[in-house]
């Protein structure tokens, strides 16, 4: 199943709009993982395995795994084990890629073939054709960055651009259009819109139909769940990946941290859905 029907089915079968991120900080670790040279690996799973019944995908960022020698092959290890024993929940590899063409198609190869991710998050900044690597792979979903949450997406991402008809529109805005039309042709694409900016992510809904949207920034970084879901959701009370990170991790650093992480994450799948 492509990644655009397995979101759709598990949002039904999990009635959950929450999205698992994995962002592991050792600093952060409970000291069962304090001297553990596979502690990347092991605390990751532990949360998966205790949030995997709230999830309707998982995030890893790589950038969490790549910093530590060996934590690349940490992550690969980790998305094998979610596809092997969670195979209903997507993985969304948190890479922001986006390149020319030719280095594209190896970032795709890295998110989809090494990895195994389900789909990867893209800068659409360097336009379609950097996008194509991704488009084209059969099945495998695109999650380009439209408004993010941190406080310099108004930095251009607000910019006024000309429509060509004398008219003009914020470049997030355009984005949102181009990528609900002609980059979407083979239904695979989804957008970021920080938590942390409703009144846009409301623009961004109108603009785009039913296309799934990650949503971070709530948690750690102040966003709002009721102003979240009630302008972000779809007709039918879906539609969104809402992701906590932080909030689900590091929910406890005593002994009990993965059923902390279980509780933050059952916590958040009933705040979303008290209001969709
Ligand atoms: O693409 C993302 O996931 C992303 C986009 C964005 O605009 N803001 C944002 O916070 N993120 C990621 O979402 C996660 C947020 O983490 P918490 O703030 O701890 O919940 C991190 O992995 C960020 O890299």
């Amino acid at each position: 199943m492509g990644f655009t029907d397995k979101l759709r089915s598990r949002w039904t079968q999990a009635n959950s709009l929450v999205c698992v991120g994995l962002d592991p900080d050792p600093a952060k670790f409970p000291d069962a993982y304090a001297d553990d040279d596979d502690a990347l690996f092991a605390f990751c799973r532990d949360i998966a395995d205790a949030t995997a019944e709230y999830a309707c995908a998982f995030k890893p960022q790589i950038a969490y795994f790549a910093a530590h020698n060996g934590g690349e092959a940490a992550l690969q290890r980790l998305i094998a084990h979610i596809n092997a024993e969670h195979p209903d929940v997507p993985v969304i590899l948190d890479a922001k890629r986006g390149d020319i063409g030719s280095t594209a198609e190896q970032y795709a190869v890295e998110a989809f073939d090494r990895f195994g991710a389900d789909a990867v998050t893209l800068n659409p900044y360097m336009g379609r054709d950097s996008a194509l690597p991704f488009l084209q792979r059969d099945g495998k979903g695109c999650v380009f960055l439209c408004h993010t949450s941190n406080p310099g997406a108004r930095d251009f991402q607000e910019l006024i651009v000309s429509d060509g008809n004398g008219g003009g529109e914020p470049l997030y805005q355009r984005i949102a259009r181009a990528i609900a039309g002609e980059w979407n042709g083979a239904n695979n694409c989804a957008l970021v819109v920080g938590a942390t900016f409703p009144e846009e992510l409301k623009v961004i809904r109108a603009i785009v139909g039913d296309m799934p949207l990650l949503i971070p920034g709530v948690g750690a970084q102040g966003g709002d769940v009721e102003a979240v879901v009630k302008n972000g959701r779809t007709s039918d009370g879906t539609g969104l990946m809402i992701n906590s990170s932080r909030g689900i991790l590091y929910a406890s650093m005593g002994a009990d941290y993965a059923e902390a992480a279980a509780r933050a994450a059952r916590e958040l799948r009933d705040a979303i859905n008290r209001y969709r």
